[in-house]
């Protein structure tokens, strides 16, 4: 049976408390003190012998409970360990400060194989042994633990090592934990990584003409079988669009696979893509791989980047689409699989053809069906709604309290070119997010140059001019929200404001409804 007797703290009560149970001569196999209890182990113990033993414990000064309990906490930190350690694909090394192993994950028990485990399992060799490189041992050694990312070699497949210490204080140096990554495995991590499966049109944000226009020749290209190219320039959101023309399509609910194909050399793209046979390679897994196309069947492979594939690549991709059919790397035999191809470049893909760069007959086959998507700065106020997103977003992650753009902010945003896109836009509300901590992020918190501001002084939320604005009603709107916007730090809820603009309430309310100014404040 398993104990913990809970105590109050002083001087000695540990050293008592096992003089009561070596008094009973019971059979202790764990002890773990952990204050404020202290956890025992004794397998014999029952009934009428912990009655007895509870009646000792008790009279010892400080001790204030003894219950039975299913586990000691170092047994349960160990079982947790041990799942978490037989959860991660990757084979885990942990090794002493000389380098010597003290504990392996099954998927490097798994690497070096029954007969290396059959003298004992990986406890105890030393990574000069396993690795057969002893600078490399020496130099982790040398420098705590603190070396590069490595190759090394393990019963003959070649591993890139990530090497961390183990350290309570930087002086000193318990071990490290060393984790091999296979090369076959890189890709697979990478396509983990972007194997989303959230997503239809409605993640696609914008109200635009640019962008409604887009969505719903999306919607209608998505249905049809056929492969499709989506261009537009980097961050535009390509990937999210080939995502939701997927979910829109017959093949919902089947398998949505991304490679990008700018990612990685072309000896990986292919055997990502198309997979590998078996003892292909040094380094391929025993029993070959399936590559994505295989793993999409009868759902849909994007192929991000599709213009930086290698002439050879796009030879085995064009087979491919002409009649379904591939083989892997180093196969035999002929493989068949019902995959939608979607692909994406920003470039240029009909300049390159032109140029010799790109396969015409490979691009008339992607390009069945196309898309085009609009830069940023062509997609006017989707501009200011986005960024609003983006802030909800970012302050919920660093849970710092909500904040709002001031309209030096939005003319700002309104008015910079936006040369990464949507991506660019996210990244910058992130950083003066995480910035700054007041309650406005302002024009100079978002560091983009403001240049264009003048060149259009009707955009943005200052009200300072009207040359630029497109209509009516989009001035009146633009006039009316930098004016909210300005007035509102001061007059921080709608009867102040309402007041401030001799107005009625209600009205001013729902302007500030309409341009999603919060008026939770005053
Ligand atoms: N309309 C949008 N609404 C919401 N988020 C968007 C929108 N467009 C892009 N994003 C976000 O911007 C980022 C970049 O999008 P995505 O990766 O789809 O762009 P891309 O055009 O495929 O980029 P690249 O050319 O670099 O591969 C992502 O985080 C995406 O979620």
């Amino acid at each position: 049976m398993r104990i913990a007797i809970s105590f109050t703290d002083r001087v000695g009560i540990a050293h008592e408390v096992l003089a009561v149970l070596a008094a009973r001569r019971l059979n202790v196999v764990a002890v773990e003190v952990d204050p404020p209890d202290i956890f025992i182990d004794a397998p014999e113990l029952a009934g009428e012998a912990l009655d007895g033993l509870r009646q000792a414990l008790l009279e010892v000064e400080g001790v204030e409970g003894v219950a039975p309990v299913d586990m000691l906490p170092g047994m349960r930190r160990r079982l947790h360990l041990a799942a978490v350690l037989a959860a991660m694909p990757d084979p885990v090394l942990a090794v002493d400060a000389e380098g010597t192993v003290i504990l392996a994950n099954a998927a490097a028990d798994d690497i070096v194989g029954e007969a290396a485990l059959s003298g004992g399992g990986l406890a105890g060799r030393g990574i000069a042994e396993l690795t057969g490189d002893g600078d490399f041992q020496r130099e982790m050694v040398a420098n705590g633990f603190q070396v590069p990312a490595r190759e090394v070699m393990l019963r003959g497949q070649p591993f890139q090592v990530d090497v961390r210490p183990i350290a309570d204080q930087p002086s000193r140096v318990a071990g490290g934990v060393l984790t091999l990554h296979a090369p076959s495995r890189i890709g697979e991590r990478l396509q983990a990584l972007r194997n989303f499966d959230e997503g239809g049109f409605d993640a696609i944000l914008g109200d635009s003409p640019a962008m409604t226009g887009l969505k719903a020749r999306a919607a209608r290209l998505a249905a049809v079988e056929a492969p499709l190219l989506i261009l537009g320039e980097t961050g535009t959101g390509k990937e999210l669009i080939a995502h939701a023309c997927h979910r829109a399509s017959s093949r919902m609910g089947r398998t949505f696979l991304a490679l990008n194909c700018a990612a990685l050399p072309e000896n990986l793209a292919e055997s990502e893509l198309f997979g590998y046979a078996p003892g292909s390679f040094t380094g391929a897994q025993r029993g070959g791989k399936p590559g994505l196309l295989e793993l999409a069947h009868q759902g849909t492979v994007f192929l991000d980047e599709v213009g930086e594939l290698s002439p050879y690549l796009q030879a085995k991709l064009l087979r491919f689409l002409n009649d379904g059919s591939f083989r892997r790397v180093g196969g035999d035999h002929e493989m068949k699989v019902d995959v939608r191809i979607i692909s994406a470049t920003h470039r240029k893909l009909d300049q390159m053809v032109a140029e010799g760069g790109f396969r015409e007959d490979l691009y008339y086959r992607l390009n069945v069906l196309a898309l085009q998507v609009p830069p940023l700065r062509e997609r006017g106020d989707d501009i200011l709604l986005l960024a609003r997103h983006f802030i909800l977003r970012a302050c919920a992650q660093v849970q710092r309290r909500p904040c709002r753009l001031t309209a030096g902010a939005a003319a700002a945003l309104l008015a910079n070119p936006w040369r990464g896109n949507v991506r660019q836009l996210e990244s910058v509300i992130f950083r003066a997010v995480t910035m700054t901590d007041g309650p406005w992020l302002d024009a100079p918190d978002l560091e983009i140059a403001t240049s264009r501001m003048a060149a259009e002084p009707g955009r943005g939320g200052d009200g300072a001019g009207d040359e630029g604005a497109g209509s009516w009603e989009e001035a009146v709107a633009e006039f009316e929200r930098a004016l909210l916007d300005r007035l509102f730090p001061r007059f921080p809820s709608s009867r102040k404001l309402a007041a401030r603009l001799k107005t009625s309430h209600t009205m001013v309310a729902n302007k500030l409804r309409k341009y999603g100014i919060p008026q939770g404040r005053g």
